[in-house]
């Protein structure tokens, strides 16, 4: 197996370096050493139960108030101890840690700030579905680059719009790494002949029109009306206002979704709902929806709260949770629209005067 005529992560990164001739390679590194977690997590997560003798006691319930699945704890483990030492960060955060994470003084730091959800898709682990790990780049402020005070949560709460780069691995039948470094968006795939990252697809484009959406419907009573109404129309199908049927996944591995929508299009939605007042959503602002975002909007697909753009929110806290629509261009925009609409022309069609009633000729 050669690699000729095939370009590596690392060469990729090497050719967008020479975009910045004042750069430091420091992002590459950090990339890098990410990346290496994920081949290492990739190796782990396919052995499946054969790997239980390697992961560690779970069970403790993180500040999200889920217990912790074993592979939980490994992969945040794994994603800690291969990017503290590199001289590349000046702190982490990830779903599995409460806190920021500090680098140990006897390590350099770095200009940068990284934010993760070291495994996504927690509830597949055990059932052979694919999951994957999601990664948010940042830029430290100046008073903590490099030997300055050590972290704080506020360092963290900065815009999606303010990430540097960010990307996800996915661990299903092929291990792939999906990053922006806000330049479009590249795909690579693990070659496990060679042990690398091989570029596979670049400047990917989601396409703006779809007939896929993504939803868990098990929480559909709990739905604002502009979701209801827009779910009900793509039921609804060619028999509705739309004119065109549409299909429906749920994987519920948000990356695995993400990655489907990047390679073929599609709407996926976890709004807002009324399920729990208390959290306005089920995904993570800062390590979920930010980087997933990021690589929409870089690959020409939008990311909203269903209201907004998610890049502008400006975070409020490091788990904070929020409602989350991404994907195809003009389904995000009808739903936004749906959003913006007063709400008597948002609420669902009573079935009474629907398109097949007693009332419609
Ligand atoms: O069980 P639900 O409500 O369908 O939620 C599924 C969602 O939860 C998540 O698993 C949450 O992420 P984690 O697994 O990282 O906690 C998403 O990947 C997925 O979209
Ligand atoms: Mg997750
Ligand atoms: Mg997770």
């Amino acid at each position: 197996m050669t690699l000729q005529g095939r370009i590596t992560l690392t060469r990729y990164l090497i050719e967008e370096r020479r975009r910045f001739p004042k750069a430091s390679g420091e992002l590459n590194g950090l990339i890098l050493d990410i990346s290496l977690a994920c081949k290492a997590l990739a190796r782990i997560v396919s052995r499946g139960p054969l790997a239980a003798a390697m992961l560690p006691q779970a069970g403790a319930v993180n500040i999200q108030g889920e217990v912790q699945k074993p592979l939980d704890v490994l992969s945040n483990d794994i994603f800690v101890r291969m990017n503290e030492w590199s001289g590349h960060l000046a702190g982490m955060a990830s779903e599995e840690m409460d806190a920021p994470c500090q680098i140990p003084p006897s390590f350099p730091r770095g200009k940068y700030l990284l934010v993760f959800d070291p495994l996504d898709g927690s509830s597949n682990i055990d059932v052979n579905v694919a999951v994957g790990s999601i990664f948010s780049i940042l830029r430290a402020p100046p008073e903590v680059a490099g030997s300055g005070r050590d972290v704080e949560e506020a360092d963290f709460l900065q815009p999606g719009a303010a990430q540097v780069a960010a990307g996800y691995a996915i661990y299903g039948p092929t291990t792939q790494f999906v990053l922006t470094v806000g330049n479009g968006v590249a795909v690579f795939t693990l070659d496990h002949d060679l042990g690398e990252f091989v570029l596979t697809a670049s400047n990917v484009q989601v396409p703006e029109d779809t007939h896929e959406f993504a939803i868990n419907t098990s929480n559909a009573r709990f739905w604002e009306p502009p979701v209801k109404r827009y779910v009900d129309e793509c039921l609804a199908g060619k028999t509705g206002g739309r004119g065109k049927d549409f299909n429906m996944r749920w994987i519920a591995s948000v990356v695995a979704e993400a990655h489907r929508i990047l390679m073929r299009g599609g709407v996926f939605l976890y709004p807002r709902d009324t399920k729990d007042p208390a959290r306005p959503g089920r995904l993570r602002l800062l390590y979920e929806a930010n980087p997933l975002g990021f690589v929409m909007e870089q690959a020409g697909g939008r990311a909203s709260t269903g209201r907004q753009p998610v890049l502008g929110v400006r975070p409020a806290e490091l788990h904070q949770r929020i409602g989350l629509v991404f994907g195809s261009k003009n389904e995000v925009e009808r739903i936004e629209r749906y959003h913006h609409e007063p709400a008597a022309s948002t609420a669902a069609p009573a079935p009474l005067f629907a398109t097949r009633s007693l009332f419609r000729d």
